[in-house]
């Protein structure tokens, strides 16, 4: 059973550094990244992927949507979560983009 993408919009990819107390570029990527829901329909999980839009072979991001994530977009252009390790932050390209993602993202919300 292959996933199916749910949504693909334009953002650059950060990570939170708690030591400096800053956001960074994620590894491996300056700029836009595309980035996806992706529902596996056997098992019913869900993961968000991104991928350098220069160089679609660079996953700069592949973290997994978990029950009673808290997802939250702290500003119209800005989303962001966080797991045990790390806290990801995504800046849209444009607020359709940002909007279009947030809603992938609760209607795997709603259905973990
Ligand atoms: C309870 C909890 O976990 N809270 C988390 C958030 C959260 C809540 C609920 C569920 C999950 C999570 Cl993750 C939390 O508060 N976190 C997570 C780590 C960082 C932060 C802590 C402090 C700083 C203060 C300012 C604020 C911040 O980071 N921004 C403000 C809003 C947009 C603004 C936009 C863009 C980025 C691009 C670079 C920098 C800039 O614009 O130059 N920046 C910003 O400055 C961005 N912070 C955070 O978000």
């Amino acid at each position: 059973m292959s996933e199916v993408s749910t949504v693909k919009s334009r953002a650059s990819v950060m990570m939170y550094n708690n030591e400096k107390k800053a956001w960074e570029p994620a590894e491996g990527v300056r700029g836009m990244s595309h980035v996806q829901v992706y529902h596996h329909e056997g098992n019913n999980t869900f993961r968000i992927v991104g991928r350098s839009m220069t160089d679609h072979q660079v996953v700069v991001i592949n973290c997994s949507i978990i029950r009673n994530m808290k997802y939250n977009a702290a500003t119209p252009t800005f989303h962001q979560w966080r797991d045990q390790r790390q806290v990801y932050g995504l800046n849209f390209h444009s607020k359709d983009d940002a909007a279009q993602f947030k809603d992938a993202v609760d209607e795997a919300l709603d259905t973990l």
